[in-house]
């Protein structure tokens, strides 16, 4: 393994960000919004019901505030070296990779093919490396797609690797050709690789709309008669690397997985179905290592296996091995998540800097051990070997059966994996078809630890959090790493209903965290979470209560117009929200155009955060309410993955920009007539009705007096900042089709709108 010697340069390095002015400037918000709560409460009259929630939503935004100071503190990051790599470790470990689909509707085919490509030609030796899709699908169609995607990997592999390729991932390889001075060779490599995967995508597609091929092949068998949610066990091992010579020993094994499901049972989404992957992989390679991706998560940078290993290794050198997961960020190669990279970059890394990257779904590399539930204080000093009492209570063969379910070969593997010892090299994976067969039934579980305390962790549609939160409450520390080229790239929903399914899935799920027995509240009190890690998990778990100020403070300013009351006092309270807003307008423009993002989208961006969590986020209140009263369970809806077409250049026409964001939509909202949409359609008539009502009644002044007060003028500047942040609304009100709201939203949004004005001027009258 690692070589020791400790006068080598290091495997990688922690870089640290530390900024003392941006330091200031967050001291300076917070100081600000302190000082505005204290007037808020200077000024407070009995019976202000306005100033009573207007101090509360304030009060909110300044935790919040409180949070992110805390958090930014001291950003930092780990550098890999992977060149170093060869020089100091002779034998790298063995990585499993999981990648997960659900639905060949709204996850195509061709581009799990595509991701799986990308992960079978990493930059990795062959042999130490096993891809494992788990479809929760079923789908024939699936299987047929990843067995002919295995054939094309054994030309497409050695073509990446002759050639030092960099995008692994066929569909984006080949949008740019090579320039003309590459050797002919090269070209003609080329041009042959690109027919090939055109073959490969036709006979995707052919086999998408007709299905004579499912009963013309035995091996397709296992799929007559199932239905997504009602099925046995299917484990197919649709390559296995044998060595041998050649392209073939380039291809790493390759295994098919669909666990069983049965109406009755509840099967736990995404955390069940990567259960399912630890255990078949655990009884096959039981790799110390685990890679798991998104379906359409495809690996952009080939090395990204050996930057990893870089920061395991190095912490194993320096008999440290406290790491339990390295993160990659989440980037997309379209351009509806330039939000996500600038709060990656700057809270990620901040958060990089306390105890360690929160796991994100996707892009992450796990030990085996830890997933397996031992906490950092089961290992003896030099971080490797089980203490004593850890061995005593994981490895009694009793315990084993008890935590982990009840197969023999999944124990054996268990107490490899727990002792770091790899499975015997001499069997072959389908000596396992069996026992996968066992460990993937849905009763396998049943009065287990799985999903519980080992594994990915159950009870939350954000399963990815959660099992981090377990993770670092054990002790652990994780690290990030961002490359440039990203290491990852996938694809986020444009905005609208899709945008919002999404975003209220991850509201309701981070709230079933919040309050349930790991929660970071009781973590920093009872386990090894640091105080800081702590604060960062608040600020994402509490993303769906966020959405109630929010709400609020979008309709304070025209219930005040409306009202004729102060929501924003004249004098030093005007002055220092003034002065918030624009600090904070620059600040964060400031960030976004740091990372290369114009100032459209930092614009758009902050009205898709506005309507993000008033429209959708809000919904994941009742889901989790529903949810604690027994009602209903929160549900994970899979989201749309749209598969951008391949085109020649002469066909396009286009330019490169245009072709490397393929999603990239007309820049507008969809709609559709889901409730969704009801917030964000009252908000904006409610402010509207405001500014005419307010815009009468300065008309009037005028002509009476010469010179209208300016009372109101503050609200009124409130309500325009609104309508701004809400203009996809503004504009949807008189677009047609899917970019326009349905007029069933705008009848009920305009009713309840008409109710909240009547109510706002019925103040007028007592
Ligand atoms: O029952 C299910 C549901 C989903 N998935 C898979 O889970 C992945 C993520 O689903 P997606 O619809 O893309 O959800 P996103 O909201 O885009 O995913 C983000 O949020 C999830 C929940 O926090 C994380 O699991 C993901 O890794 C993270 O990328 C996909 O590969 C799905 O195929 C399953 O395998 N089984
Ligand atoms: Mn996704």
């Amino acid at each position: 393994m690692a070589g020791s010697s400790s006068s080598l340069p290091p495997l990688c390095e922690k870089i640290s960000y530390k900024n003392y002015f941006l330091r200031a400037v967050d001291l300076t918000i917070l100081g600000l919004l302190f000082s505005l709560l204290l007037h808020r409460i200077l000024l407070m009259k009995q019976s202000d019901n306005v100033c009573v929630v207007a101090f509360l939503c304030e009060s909110f935004f300044t935790f919040v505030w409180l949070i992110i100071t805390f958090i930014k503190w001291s950003p930092a990051e780990y550098k890999p070296y992977p060149d170093r790599l060869d020089e100091r470790v002779h034998d790298l470990p063995s990585v499993d990779m999981f990648l997960t689909t659900a639905d060949p509707v709204k996850e195509p085919p061709i581009l799990v093919v595509n991701t799986v490509l990308s992960l079978l030609a990493v930059n990795y030796p062959a042999n130490k490396l096993a891809c494992y899709v788990s479809d929760d699908g079923c789908s024939p169609l699936t299987y047929f797609s990843l067995k002919e995607a295995s054939k094309f990997a054994k030309i497409w592999v050695p073509f990446c690797k002759k050639y030092n390729v960099r995008v692994r991932a066929p569909f984006r390889y080949f949008l740019n050709r090579p320039a003309a001075t590459e050797s002919s060779e090269f070209s003609k490599d080329w041009d042959m690789m690109k027919r090939e995967y055109e073959k490969l995508c036709r006979k995707v597609e052919d086999a998408t709309g007709d299905s004579h091929w499912l009963d013309a092949d035995d091996d397709f068998e296992a799929f007559s008669n199932t239905k997504p949610n009602d099925h046995s066990t299917i484990v197919k091992v649709v390559w296995e690397n044998k060595g041998g010579v050649g392209d073939e020993k380039e291809v790493p094994h390759f295994v098919y997985i669909s666990r069983e499901k049965r109406p009755k049972y509840f099967h736990n989404y995404k955390a069940g179905a990567m259960n399912v992957l630890v255990r078949v992989s655990g009884l096959m390679t039981n790799a110390p290592y685990m890679l798991n991706v998104d379906c359409d998560m495809y690996v952009n940078e080939a090395d990204v296996v050996r930057q990893a290993m870089c920061i395991f290794l190095q912490n194993s050198i320096s008999n440290s091995n406290n790491c339990a997961f390295v993160q990659y960020p989440q980037d997309f190669y379209d351009s509806n998540a330039d939000e996500l990279a600038v709060l990656q970059s700057y809270i990620g890394r901040g958060v990089a800097g306390i105890q360690g990257s929160i796991y994100a779904g996707s892009g992450c590399l796990h030990t085996r051990r830890v997933m397996y539930g031992i906490s950092l204080d089961d290992l003896e000093d030099d971080g490797r070997s089980l203490s004593s009492v850890a061995t005593r209570n994981y490895l009694a063969e009793e315990n084993l059966a008890r935590e982990f379910g009840n197969s023999k070969e999944m124990v054996t593997s268990v107490v490899n994996a727990l002792q770091r010892k790899s499975n015997p090299q001499h069997s072959s994976l389908t000596d396992f078809l069996e026992a996968a067969q066992e460990v993937g039934h849905c009763d396998y579980e049943n009065q287990t630890s799985w999903g519980k305390t080992i594994g990915w962790l159950y009870g939350s549609t954000t399963e990815d959090v959660h099992t981090s939160l377990g993770i670092h409450s054990r002790g652990w520390t994780s690290s990030y790493i961002s490359p440039d080229p990203p290491a990852f790239l996938g694809v986020m929903p444009s905005g609208g209903p899709e945008a919002m399914v999404q975003q209220r899935r991850w509201a309701a799920g981070l709230l079933e965290v919040l309050f349930n027995k790991r929660s970071p509240l009781i973590g920093v009190f009872f386990g090894k979470l640091r105080f800081r890690q702590s604060l960062a998990y608040l600020y994402i778990l509490t993303w769906g209560l966020r959405s109630i100020p929010e709400l609020f403070y979008c309709l304070l300013p025209a219930y005040c117009l409306l009202h004729t009351s102060a929501l924003f006092p004249k004098g030093v309270y005007l002055g220092i929200i003034v002065t918030l807003v624009g600090m904070h307008c620059l600040y964060t423009l400031w960030e976004f155009m740091s990372l290369g993002f114009s100032i459209q989208s930092w614009f758009v961006s902050q009205s898709f955060w506005r309507i993000k969590s008033t429209c959708s986020w809000l919904f994941g209140i009742p889901d989790i309410i529903l949810k604690f009263l027994g009602i209903s369970e929160t549900v994970f809806v899979v989201t749309k993955k749209t598969m951008p077409e391949i085109r020649s250049e002469s066909e396009s026409g286009k330019s490169q920009q245009e072709d490397d964001c393929p999603n990239q939509n007309s820049g507008k909202f969809e709609f559709d007539g889901s409730f969704y949409f009801l917030p964000g359609t009252f908000i904006i008539f409610v402010n509207l009705a405001a500014l005419v009502g307010f815009s009468v009644d300065l008309l009037q002044q005028l002509s009476y007096s010469h010179g209208g007060s300016s009372s109101g003028m503050a609200e009124a500047c409130g309500c325009v900042l609104v309508v701004m942040l809400f203009h996809p609304f503004l504009m949807g009100m008189f677009e047609k089709g899917k970019y326009g709201i349905p007029l069933s939203t705008l009848s009920i949004a305009a009713f309840l709108a008409v109710l909240f004005v009547v109510f706002s001027l019925g103040k007028l009258v007592y």
